[in-house]
Formats: structure tokens, sequence, C-alpha cells
């Protein structure tokens, strides 16, 4: 799990010195009388379906196949159909290998492509298509490519190299998956692409690559069960009223998310979509900010630092202290590193993540900590949840549906008008 802290000194004294103490515990208030009647009346479909465990079943019978006659796993989908699978991937790297491969190719581009078809062997590839809808272009258009490359190539029946995951309703993708007689596995009707994470969405590929399924829900389930239970002790609902706070208050129009451990690289472009996509709307919302440190403190810090303050920033921070190569003393001074001298890389990481967040309290800033103690599924799966919880609940305090993204549609249609209109 993780815990949450805004710095030394305790919230409420943070917002008495900026006059919004007041307004803060009103927005907590309605905010936790919302978390409190989902949890009694019907919890959001992502996070009731992730307690329930009923497709874990079809989850790893899929993994197992995947796994067992294949060693690399190409997963077709976009936004919400790929972005949660490559956060909760992202920590597989540092454990011993025990799954396949996965390559999650999630935007359409060309030589992305050409790079896959030049470097897999087609004999051991298999490709997992996912849309919700199963009618988005890219993921369509990637299939038809990957089948193209495939079939000429591959000793063993083509229907084994796929499989696809969508909506049990009638669909291109869908009737493709059946007339090539592959394995389909649902995606849940009721949850949507940036809430799937959880689901068999994000799961199989995540079981495919020998993570624990288990270890991701169970870590959901407990924050649900808190943000329910106690919901003004939590991230979620803190998270959304400060927010919304310091929106109507303070004129903030942007969220920043930092993550202090490349693992989280992924997390927090899966964060972009999830809180742009249901909280963009009727002219309304906050724009989110992706930031890995230390790498972008030499790139977006100065920003952040001396620009607007105009945005409301979270840092999620693995401690690891002592963790990571440790630099030679002399080697260090020689070197003009006196002060890494005997310190770990860990150390280093550590103490910048703190430095470059006291630097912007010293600024007046309201800095919000999320502090987890290792990149593990439980860890993972928490912040899945508290950050959908957290969407959902700031979408009830702004008075938009967080479930809902029409603007898009508009460009999807221009799209296909280009595409006819091309000589
Ligand atoms: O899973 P699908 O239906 O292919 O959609 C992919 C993504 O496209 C969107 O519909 C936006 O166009 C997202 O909401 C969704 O995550």
């Amino acid at each position: 799990m993780f815990t949450m802290d805004f710095g030394s000194r305790p919230l409420d004294d943070l917002l008495d010195d900026v006059g919004l103490k007041h307004a803060f515990d009103k927005n907590l208030e309605k905010a936790s009388a919302y978390a409190r009647a989902l949890a009694m009346d019907a919890l959001p479909p992502f996070a009731r379906r992730t307690g329930e465990d009923q497709d874990h079943a079809a989850i790893e019978a899929l993994a197992h196949e995947i796994q067992r006659g294949f060693k690399e796993l190409v997963v077709l989908g976009t936004g919400g159909s790929s972005l949660g699978a490559q956060a909760a991937l992202a920590i597989a790297r540092y454990r011993p290998s025990t799954g396949v491969t996965v390559h999650t190719p999630d935007s359409l581009c060309p030589f992305e492509m050409d790079r896959l078809f030049a470097t897999l062997d087609p004999n051991e590839t298999h490709v997992l298509s996912i849309s919700k809808s199963g009618t988005t272009a890219e993921t369509l258009a990637q299939l038809l490519a990957f089948r193209a490359w495939l079939e000429p190539q591959t000793k063993r029946p083509l229907k084994d190299h796929f499989s696809f995951i969508t909506e049990p309703k009638p669909s291109a993708l869908r009737a493709y998956g059946e007339a090539l007689g592959s394995h389909i596995v649902e995606h849940p009707l009721d949850v949507g692409g940036r809430f799937s994470v959880l689901t068999t969405v994000g799961m199989v590929p995540v079981a495919a690559a020998g993570l624990s399924v288990k270890g991701f829900r169970h870590g959901a389930h407990e924050i649900y069960k808190a943000v329910g239970s106690v919901p003004e002790t939590t991230a979620a609902v803190i998270g959304a009223a400060l927010t919304h706070t310091l929106a109507e208050h303070r004129g903030v129009t942007q969220v920043l998310l930092m993550a202090y451990a490349d693992a989280l690289r992924a997390f927090t472009r899966w964060h972009g979509q999830l809180w742009a996509e249901s909280l963009g709307k009727d002219g309304k919302g906050t724009t989110p900010i992706r930031a890995v440190g230390p790498v972008d403190q030499h790139s977006q810090l100065q920003l952040f630092l001396d620009g607007p303050d105009d945005k409301f920033s979270t840092f999620i921070v693995v401690p690891s202290y002592g963790k990571g190569p440790r630099l030679d003393p002399k080697a260090a001074k020689d070197n003009g590193l006196d002060y890494m001298a005997g310190r770990t890389i860990g150390d280093t990481v550590t103490c910048q993540a703190r430095a470059t967040q006291d630097a912007l309290r010293a600024r007046g800033r309201i800095i919000r900590q999320l502090t987890i103690n290792a990149l593990d599924e439980e860890n993972i799966g928490a912040l899945f949840m508290s950050f959908m919880l957290e969407t959902v609940v700031m979408a009830h305090l702004m008075g938009v549906d967080a479930f809902d993204q029409p603007a898009v549609e508009e460009s999807k249609i221009l799209t296909r008008k280009y595409l006819a209109e091309l000589e």
C-alpha cells in the first residue's frame, strides 16, 4: 500500500495559511459523502468487478495458452486498451523472467511496426488485440498488418497466433476473431477503457508476463474498502477535494504527477488519459502533466518552480536509501561529487525527490507525496484504484460525467473523411 503526506506540516495548517481550510472542509465533506454512497449503493463496476475476481479463470487460461506456445506477446490496443497494461507491466523488468516478453505498440507508427516485423520471430509471436468497442481504426489496422506479416511465415495454425479482448457484442474486431477461430475473452460492458486496467484488459498481459493478478487486485481491494469506510482519510478523497478547492480558489489549471522511479513512467501516462479524458468536459478540467524524476528536474522543473503557480503536484516516491550501486568515495571526490562519496544511487534519488518538493514548498505550493515501499503488484494495484476513485470523486465535485468522452468522436469522424479523400 502507500502513505500520503504533505511535508512536515499537516494539510490543515497549510490550508489555514492560504485561507482555504473552510472551502476544503466543505469539499471534503461532499467528496466523502459521495464516496460513502458509492460504496453503499453500488461501487463503480471497475471496483466491484475487481473485488469479485469473477474473471480470474478466463485471464489465467488465456495467459497460460500464450505462455505455453510463445516467447513474444504483442498487445495491440490504444488508449485505455494499452496504457494500463503498460503501467502494470513496467515492474516486470525488475523480476526474473517467468513469462513472455510483452510489446505494446500503442500508437499507430509505421516505423515501429517495421521495427517489430524486423526483430520478432513470427513463429514465436502471439498477437493479443484489445479494443472495447472493437472498431478502433488504429488497432484494426495493426491487426491486419500483423496477420499479413505472420500468415506467410508461420508453421503453426494461424488461429493460435491471435487472441482478442473485446465487448460481447457485434463489432469488426469480434467478427474477425470469430472468423479466425481464435480465443476471445470478454471486455466487461460496464467498464470504460481508461478504468479497465484491473479487468481482463490489463490483467491478461500482466499474467502472461508472469506477474500476479491477485496481487494487483488485492492492493486495489484494500483501497476501495478504505474509501468506502473512512473516505475522509484516503488519498483518493482528500486528493479530489484538494484539487477541486485549489482549482476553484487558487487558479490551479494543471495537475502534475511526478514519479521518482523509471518503472512509474508508464503509470504517469496511464494517469494522463484517466484524468484528461474523464474530466476535460463542458469547458472544465485540469490538464495532467507527466514527469519522472530525477530526469525531469533537468527539463521541466524550472517551470514548476518559477513559472505560474497554477499546478497541484503529486509526487510518487519509492524510498531507495542504500539501493543501487554505491559510488566509490575517492572516485566521487576526484570528479566533483564529494556529496555523493560513498552514497548509493538510491540515496541520491531519494534525496533529490525530497529536495525538489521542499523547493516547491518554499515557494508556497501545497505538494502531496505518496510513498510506496516497493515496486510490487499490491502497491501498483493500490495506486491504480486510488487514482481511479480520485478521478470519479473529482468528476462528482466538478459536476461532469467521468465515464464518457463525446468530443474524441469528432476527430475520429474527420480522420475517416480525410482517408476517404486521399487520391
Ligand atoms: O478500446 P477501444 O474501443 O479500442 O478504445 C480505445 C480508446 O479510444 C477512446 O475511445 C478514445 O478515442 C478511449 O476512450 C479508449 O480508451
